[in-house]
């Protein structure tokens, strides 16, 4: 929590002190009330005068006005500091989600992420908020009831003493047992948001399965755990209210009688005894505020680590040591300085020339472990990928096909190897460009609610209608786009819910196409389409690639991730892949000559090949031919 203040509270420093004694001040106040009230009952109700009443009616009513003023300036630079700090934590983490890799965020989990920057900061908040407003109120108003009482009686006072005691102890051993529940509370609420994301996101899914039953079940078990959890605090909490109002009246009693004794005898007046009692129920609610205000930061520290631990995660996927790489204007392309053999590129038909000898894409001898797993999800991958070519990757599910291309603009670092792009480690491009050179359309296709046109500029702001219209004329998307009433302005709904599957498909590889990449990466992302429209979209790609090496810039490579030979068929290279290893690498025509695994998949989907006779085998489908 402390860290949070430290971090947040800069621009609210003054709030953060001004609030709390203003607070004071209205403590004082509260603590000269029973005097006062003690004077207007002993000089005024006592010998019938209206005088003392009036002037010390006067008085309340003027400190009255003097403590709502200063309790309404507290609220607002509580609620300024509280709802200020929160925001500044709440966009800070985002900003820091935003720039963790894949493995990070897979070790905090989304639900996890999600509540922590919802629920977690709102703890936060509060936190603040209150102790702005009471963390020195009651402590202070209980401290200064026990002197002022003490100061009009001391053996009277040994009563409030011991009422304090016994309430004291008794809420210092409740709240002790209960923090542990409290703390655990914010884990239960993380499984109860995982299982609601996951149904509600999966709906349609558990409705196709008939899963409610199963995912209502899982919800309640969830629920009931967090409950079970709740239940047990507010047991062990429920005896602090009726213990205390029974102390209370029982150290009133006392009061009263001992205290009448001395009125009787001339020691005290009335209005003492009543501004003793007053002292001491103000201080006994003090501590049940004082509980209150615990279980609230108890909860907000909580909070605070929870919301600390990810602030503190060094992105394991950063730009250090990267350096700016120098992109021609026209083309987009990487500068002289990648070239293998570090000459100079004089012009653009030369630079053309050049970079062609420089791979797109090269992977070395690359591993990929994800973070905890026993073996590798890629293993020791060796390829190459020259502007202009296409790369299929296919392989059974699990294979390895998305990792292998999630190294490519570092969702994911690779483990051993390198991954080149233009022949530089993609370790030593700044994210950015290397993102902007890499277009990538991953297998889940994710909209944002918007327009049509807001979810395709993500890679251009920049980029016009013309050059919208032209990418989604590629992904063919452009016939069911100009169908809609407002074209590019269509509305997306969140998710992209109002499109079908292979619509959405088709919208997030022309957003991939927008600001022309220089190597293209669809994983499994035409998986929805139709086999005329996959086709389509082939040919379209092809055209794409010729049309640009006509106009003398350089093509793009595309890496196709599918498990339809049909997609990876026409392919200059395709990667057959089996439980991380390349296990095939070559044409179509020499996979399925060479591949005994490639031609297992291709059998399976009843891909006839002249070049394959039934019953052969293949004896080196091990054997790799590396591009
Ligand atoms: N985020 C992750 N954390 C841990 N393991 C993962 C993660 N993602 C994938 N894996 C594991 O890595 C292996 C390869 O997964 P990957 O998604 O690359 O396969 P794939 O060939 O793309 O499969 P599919 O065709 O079904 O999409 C699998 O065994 C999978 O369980």
């Amino acid at each position: 929590m402390f860290k949070l203040l430290k971090r947040f509270g800069g621009s609210y420093r003054a709030n953060l002190v001004l609030g709390p004694l203003c607070k004071l001040i209205e403590v004082v106040f509260d603590l000269f009330t029973p005097i006062i009230v003690a004077y207007m009952i002993d000089a005024g109700v006592g010998t019938r005068s209206v005088q003392p009443v009036l002037a010390g009616g006067g008085i309340l009513l003027a400190m009255a006005a003097v403590a709502i003023l200063f309790a309404l300036a507290c609220q607002k630079m509580a609620s300024r500091a509280s709802q200020g700090m929160g925001t500044s934590i709440r966009h800070s983490l985002y900003e820091h989600i935003n720039a963790l890799s894949h493995a990070d965020l897979d070790r905090f989990g989304t639900p996890s992420l999600t509540t922590r920057i919802t629920n977690d900061v709102n703890q936060v908040q509060l936190a603040i908020a209150l102790g702005i407003r009471q963390l020195m109120r009651w402590p202070f108003l209980a401290v200064g009831s026990l002197v002022a009482a003490l100061a009009i009686d001391v053996r009277l006072g040994l009563i409030f003493v011991v009422s304090m005691a016994v309430v004291g102890g008794l809420f210092w051993f409740v709240m002790k047992a209960c923090i542990p529940y409290y703390r655990s509370m914010q884990a239960k609420l993380d499984r109860i948001a995982l299982i609601v994301r996951e149904g509600l996101s999966g709906v349609r899914v558990v409705r196709a399965f008939v899963r409610e039953g199963h995912e209502r079940r899982r919800l309640a078990d969830a629920a009931q755990d967090q409950a079970a959890t709740a239940i047990a605090v507010g047991r062990l909490s429920s005896v602090l209210n009726p213990v205390t109002f029974l102390v209370m009246y029982l150290a009133v009693c006392a009061i009263l009688w001992a205290g009448g004794i001395q009125v009787n005898i001339g020691e005290l007046t009335q209005g003492q005894v009543v501004a003793f009692v007053s002292y001491m129920t103000q201080a006994l609610l003090s501590i049940v505020y004082v509980a209150n205000l615990v279980v609230v930061f108890t909860k907000a520290s909580a909070s605070a680590a929870r919301v600390n631990e990810v602030l503190a995660c060094q992105p394991s996927v950063t730009d250090e040591g990267a350096e700016p790489v120098e992109l021609w204007s026209s083309a987009g392309l990487p500068g002289a300085a990648e070239r293998a053999d570090g000459a100079g590129l004089p012009d653009a038909a030369e630079q053309a020339g050049a970079s062609k000898r420089v791979p797109t894409l090269a992977l070395r001898n690359v591993s990929f472990a994800y973070p905890g797993a026993a073996a590798d999800a890629v293993h020791d991958a060796t390829l190459t990928l020259m502007s202009g070519q296409t790369l299929g990757v296919i392989g059974g599910t699990g294979s390895g096909k998305s990792t292998l291309v999630s190294l490519i603009p570092r969702l994911y670092d690779a483990t051993a190897g390198t991954v080149e792009v233009f022949g530089r480690d993609v370790r030593r491009w700044p994210l950015k460009q290397l993102r902007h050179v890499v277009g990538m359309v991953p297998q889940q296709a994710t909209l944002v609610s918007g327009t049509i046109r807001s979810n395709l500029i993500w890679r251009d702001a920049g980029a016009t209608d013309d050059d919208l219209w032209r990418a989604l004329e590629l992904a063919q998307a452009a016939e069911f786009v100009r169908a809609l009433a407002d074209g590019l302005n269509a509305p997306v709904e969140a998710g992209g819910k109002n499109f079908s599957g292979g619509q959405r498909q088709r919208l997030t590889i022309a957003r991939a196409l927008v600001g022309a990449p220089k190597l293209l990466i669809l994983d499994d992302s035409a998986s929805a389409l139709d086999y005329k429209t996959d086709a389509a979209l082939r040919v379209a790609l092809a055209s794409y690639g010729r049309d640009a090496a006509a106009s003398g810039e350089l093509p793009p490579a595309v890496v196709v991730v599918s498990q339809r030979v049909a997609s990876v068929r026409a392919a200059d290279l395709i990667c057959v892949m089996r439980r991380g290893n390349v296990v095939g690498l070559g044409t179509h025509d020499e996979l399925v000559r060479a591949c005994a695994i490639y031609q297992e998949i291709c059998a399976s989907q009843g891909v006839e090949d002249e070049t394959v006779s039934p019953g052969t085998t293949v004896s080196r489908h091990e054997e790799v031919r590396h591009g």
